[in-house]
């Protein structure tokens, strides 16, 4: 087995307290190897939002243990935690949160800018195949091509690992496999470990590994032997 990027133990997640408690993670024990597409299936509120939100250092848990390498996150300090997101996590959401005002380019540099060891945003809109459309603002794309621009802002950093959540909730299924293909370019040309919640079974297809979550735990993991390609994928 490859290296692990995660490691989780025992990690819980409460929101709220007494009566009006949700208990949204209970206990989940995980290791996520690294340089793999990981697939996170399960009804909706089972968990794997806030899930996706600690391990990537956006949140954090109640309890538990949470391993990013040989770093606990659970143990940081804020700022370690923000430098470890600056340093190492990419995010891609369902609604593309790009800067309406700044161009393709300029949304790009925001990132770039402050990262340790950034692509040119150039190269980065064109690993996403938008290299005509840099000058562009937001309103002039399309919503396939603005969430790519959304993904090349997440990979211009080359982070070790991109968080998608519901990356292609708000496309249809032609645009949305053209962003799957991205995904998949970026697992295999960065080598970043790509993690996506989905709620599309039919693109668990595309993964090296299936997390299937229900009730704010793990239910069961599933290895894909035969990984399918984006543009092969049954919507
Ligand atoms: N900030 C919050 N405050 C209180 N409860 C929350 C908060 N965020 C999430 N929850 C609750 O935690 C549980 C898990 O939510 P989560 O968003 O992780 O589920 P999910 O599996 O990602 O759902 P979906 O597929 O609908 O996005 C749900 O019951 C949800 O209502």
């Amino acid at each position: 087995m490859t290296e692990a990027a995660y490691t989780t133990k025992g990690l819980t997640k409460v929101y709220g307290e007494g009566r009006s408690a949700v208990h949204a993670l209970r206990g989940v024990d995980l290791e996520i190897p690294a340089g793999e597409v990981i697939v996170l299936l399960g009804p909706s509120g089972s968990g794997k939002s806030t899930l996706l939100n600690i391990i990537g250092g956006l949140d954090r848990g109640t309890e538990g243990l949470v391993q990013f390498r040989d770093q606990r996150l659970d143990e940081m300090k804020d700022a370690e935690l923000t430098r470890y997101r600056r340093n190492h996590v990419g995010f891609v959401f369902q609604f593309y949160n790009l800067m309406p005002s700044l161009t393709a380019r300029e949304n790009v540099e925001l990132v770039t800018e402050i990262a340790a060891d950034p692509m040119d945003p150039d190269e980065a809109l064109a690993l996403v195949g938008l290299k005509e459309r840099t000058d562009h603002f937001p309103a002039q794309l399309s919503g396939g091509e603005q969430q790519r621009v959304a993904i090349a802002r997440a990979i211009a950093k080359q982070p070790d690992v991109l968080f998608c959540d519901e990356p292609t909730g708000a496309l249809d299924s032609q645009t949305g496999r053209s962003v799957l293909r991205v995904l998949a370019d970026v697992n295999e040309r960065l080598g970043s470990t790509v993690l996506m919640v989905t709620h599309a079974a039919s693109q668990a297809q595309m993964a090296d590994r299936v997390i299937h979550f229900a009730d704010g735990d793990i239910r069961e993991i599933v290895e894909n032997r035969k990984k399918l390609a984006p543009e092969e994928i049954e919507w």
